[in-house]
């Protein structure tokens, strides 16, 4: 938890995220137009706003799952120790699937999860992060997918939080603090 007091500057709007939602849907259609049925799985809790506003746009079959794994806690920093604290309901063994995760920073949960989901044995494995912190990558790992590439800005909004704060916000917009501001 926070005690220092800060302030939230939009970022990105609401109205920019879904118009690059709808880019997005379009070029995943057209990736897995083949498939039967595409296994969704959210990556809780942060993606919980993104996921439903993108399958929402999908025009595809699609099942909806979730996993949940987490290294922040209420910290601004990476533990770089991510722990699944629920796991998904469906198999997704010789299945198509798509992780939605909200924002990719230094790579450890999504690289994680993806290499467990792995070794389920999925036929294809893609992931999509609305935000894209490449700045500041510790591990070797890209989405297949990304909404926007952000700068190194620690942001809420969109269903990203600070000490569980702020996920209910219709926008991203960054954390400044106002002890930093010059008196
Ligand atoms: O690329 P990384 O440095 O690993 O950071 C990205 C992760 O950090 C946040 O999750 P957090 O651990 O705060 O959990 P939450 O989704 O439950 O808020 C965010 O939702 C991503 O999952
Ligand atoms: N709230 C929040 N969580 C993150 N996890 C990784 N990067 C970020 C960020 O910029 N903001």
């Amino acid at each position: 938890m926070s005690h220092r007091p800060y302030v939230i500057d939009q970022m990105i709007s609401a109205k920019s995220i879904a118009a690059r939602i709808e880019e997005l849907s379009t070029e995943i259609e057209k990736d897995f137009r083949d498939t039967d049925k595409l296994v969704v799985v959210g990556l809780l809790r942060g993606s919980f706003v993104f996921i439903a506003d993108l399958v929402r746009e999908l025009d595809l079959p699609v099942e909806v799952d979730f996993i949940e794994a987490s290294s922040y806690g209420d910290a601004m920093e990476s533990s770089r120790e991510v722990r699944i604290f629920k796991d998904l309901r469906g198999r997704i063994e010789g299945r198509d699937v798509l992780v939605v995760e909200d924002i990719i920073d230094t790579g450890h949960t999504l690289h994680h999860v993806m290499a467990y989901l792995e070794a389920k044995g999925p036929a294809r494995l893609k992931s999509i992060a609305l935000l894209d912190k490449p700045a500041r990558r510790e591990v070797d790992y890209k989405p297949d997918y990304i909404g926007f590439e952000i700068p190194d800005e620690f942001v809420v909004g969109y269903g990203i939080d600070f000490a569980q704060r702020n996920r209910n916000l219709p926008y991203i917009g960054k954390v400044r603090f106002t002890d930093d501001d010059p008196a």
